[in-house]
């Protein structure tokens, strides 16, 4: 029977599409786009059923939709498509990989744990005196893009220049502040909002930026709720809600 006639290939071919349609899963978990992958999925599955069962008028009407259904799926997934390729091409960039720079000097363009201290400090400082922040630190991405939306500083990465950024009447103290290649690279940044239905209610916006970020790029960021001073930190789309500066500097190390 040819139907069981199962070449490596098909094994290799069967493994690759499970495996994208995991990471496609992660990426939309949560978020509105999980459902619509879910109708998407049954809507193939009877696709391919009435296939099966050779119903050609359903068969026909169902080929023509699904015909311009791709470019449907396009704006539909606009977000998601977009967020996928951004990750694909961060986390897997070859360019980086083969640059000169990357053979002859700094292997991150985030931070050297050295700096891990200074920044768990300032967490810990800004929650004593519930003073909100965001800061993103980066990795391989330089996160050119969010660093535009906000004031270049520039600096050496210092606990008392970062405290005095979040200091309440600071012109600088709203948005986020962007750490990488070892400086405090600026402040005041705009962050891409998460959708995700994951988190908390009683949480808002600083902490919805900080997951958005994470989720679209390989940063780490770190919030200090104004509200009730607790750290909370994010990596890779998920949150760490409440963690102690120990803790902090633990999770920091993991990746830097
Ligand atoms: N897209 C964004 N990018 C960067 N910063 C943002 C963004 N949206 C909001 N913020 C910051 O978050 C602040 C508003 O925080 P909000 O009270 O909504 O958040 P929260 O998560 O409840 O945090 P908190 O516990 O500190 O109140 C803004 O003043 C601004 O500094």
């Amino acid at each position: 029977m040819t139907f069981l006639d199962i070449r490596f290939i098909d094994l290799i071919d069967i493994t690759l599409v499970a495996y994208l349609m995991y990471r496609l899963y992660k990426l939309i978990r949560g978020t509105v786009a999980q459902n619509i992958f879910f109708g998407l999925f049954a809507f193939i599955a009877f696709w391919l059923f009435i296939k099966f069962l050779n119903m050609e008028l359903s068969t026909a009407i169902i080929d023509n939709i699904v015909n311009v259904g791709v470019i449907a799926l396009i704006v539909v997934f606009q977000q998601e498509i977009r967020r996928f390729f951004l990750l694909l091409g961060t986390k897997y960039n070859i360019a980086n990989r083969f640059s000169f720079e990357k053979i002859f000097s700094t292997p991150s363009t985030g931070v050297m744990n050295i700096y891990n201290k200074p920044i768990v400090r300032t967490c810990q400082n800004l929650a004593k005196t519930k003073t909100g922040a965001l800061i993103v630190i980066s990795k391989k991405s330089e996160l050119l893009d969010y660093v535009q939306t906000g004031e270049l500083v520039n600096a050496v990465i210092s606990s008392r220049l970062l405290e005095n950024i979040f200091f309440k009447n600071s012109p600088l103290h709203d948005g986020a502040v962007i750490v990488a290649q070892n400086k405090i690279k600026a402040a005041g940044c705009i962050l891409p909002v998460s959708q995700s239905f994951d988190l908390p209610k009683k949480l808002g916006l600083r902490h919805r930026a900080a997951l958005g970020v994470t989720e679209a790029t390989d940063a780490s960021a770190i919030v200090v709720s104004e509200e009730t001073g607790k750290i909370s930190y994010f990596h890779a789309g998920e949150i760490n809600h409440g963690v102690t500066p120990d803790e902090l500097e633990k999770l920091l190390a993991q990746e830097y």
